[in-house]
């Protein structure tokens, strides 16, 4: 018989539910995280089995966000009953963070007090391209993006431009920083970015479906997403990685993992010498006709943008969290060290 509390009941025998969260965020090289965590570092991690969609799945049950109707049984069904009482289950849906009601469904659903959470966060304007160029390699699949990109010409300049404005109007509507993602987070308020409908001057066009525009930049708001999490969890069951320091060293960096493993009696093997992040996840452009292929010169008048209208505000508040809750004393100030 599965119960409401199934999670809250650990035996062996049981359903073995996941208690360690990659969360997010999309485009931080959370993949090659993944295998790294899973692979290599010696932990013996139980990942679901294929739940959904595609193969990727494993990775990403996406859950507690797209396919929160199929049911918690389903959900937990995917990872098989508990062998030992040391065995640890992941749950790697990266773009967790990116919706707002995902925090109250793994509080509601989990065993709150076991519950430890990694996030990597990348360069907003980067993420927000690597995004992009995602839409871009696999065609523009996804429902809505042909016409959405269209009005924009197909380009991130373009987008970058209008959807910061737009985002910058409703985030000021807020002082209590926990309410600005519920709001201004796209996929909460679809029909706020949905129906938002301007003519773009540069292409003539008028903006359809601006929601799946909208969602490549609010994935960025760090500081309104964290401020958000941080009302629903304590501090302590976060392990904060930057994507910056995983690439300059990886093996210092991936030391931040440790608290959130030795939680539960386990050990990584992170390595002595060269420890790097495997690389996954990179999409090419090659093939991409209508892709707006940026160079650091041409991404720079871009990134100022939407540093001044978007994001140094949200980075400087996810840098005062982090240290408040003693997560990082310091942080790398992206708007001033990529500008
Ligand atoms: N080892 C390593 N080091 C640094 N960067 C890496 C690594 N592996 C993958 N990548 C880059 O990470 C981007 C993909 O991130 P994700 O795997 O998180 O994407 S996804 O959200 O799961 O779709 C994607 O970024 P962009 O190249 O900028 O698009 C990958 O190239």
């Amino acid at each position: 018989e599965f119960s409401e509390s199934i999670c809250r009941e650990q035996a062996v025998g049981k359903p073995l539910c996941p208690e360690l969260f990659l969360l997010g965020v999309q485009k931080s090289a959370s993949t090659a995280f993944y295998y790294f965590l899973v692979e290599k570092a010696a932990l013996d991690i139980r990942v679901p089995k294929k739940l959904g969609r595609s193969p990727q799945l494993r990775k990403e049950p996406h859950y507690f966000n797209h396919l929160y109707e199929k049911g918690f049984e389903w959900y937990i069904n995917g990872y098989g009953l508990r062998k030992s009482m040391d065995e640890l289950a992941i749950d790697a849906s990266p773009d967790y963070t990116a919706h707002p009601h995902c925090a109250q469904r793994i509080k509601d659903a989990m065993n709150f007090e076991r519950l430890r959470f990694i996030i990597i966060f990348r360069e907003p304007v980067d993420r927000a391209y690597s995004w992009y160029r995602h839409c871009h390699s696999v065609g523009l699949k996804y429902p809505n993006y042909e016409d959405a990109f269209r009005s924009f010409d197909y380009k991130f300049s373009l987008m970058a431009k209008y959807a910061a404005e737009f985002i910058q109007n409703c985030v000021q509507m807020y002082s209590e920083p926990e309410l600005v993602f519920p709001t201004c987070a796209h996929r909460n308020s679809h029909f706020l970015y949905e129906k938002y409908s301007v003519p773009v001057e540069e292409t003539g066009m008028n903006t359809t479906s601006f929601q799946v525009i909208g969602m490549i930049f609010t994935e960025g708001l760090y500081g309104y997403i964290m401020s958000l999490w941080f009302e629903y969890f304590e501090p302590h069951q976060f392990c904060v990685l930057i994507y910056d320091n995983l690439v300059e060293d990886a093996r210092a960096e991936l030391e931040r993992i440790r608290p959130c493993l030795n939680f539960f009696g386990k050990e990584p093997v992170i390595g002595e010498d060269d420890v790097r992040l495997p690389t996954a996840n990179v999409k090419t452009c090659e093939n991409c006709p209508l892709y707006e292929e940026l160079d650091e010169e041409a991404i720079g008048p871009v990134r100022k943008r939407l540093n001044e209208r978007l994001y140094a505000k949200s980075n400087e508040l996810l840098r005062s969290l982090l240290k408040e809750h003693n997560l990082r004393d310091s942080m790398i100030e992206w708007e001033n060290n990529y500008n």
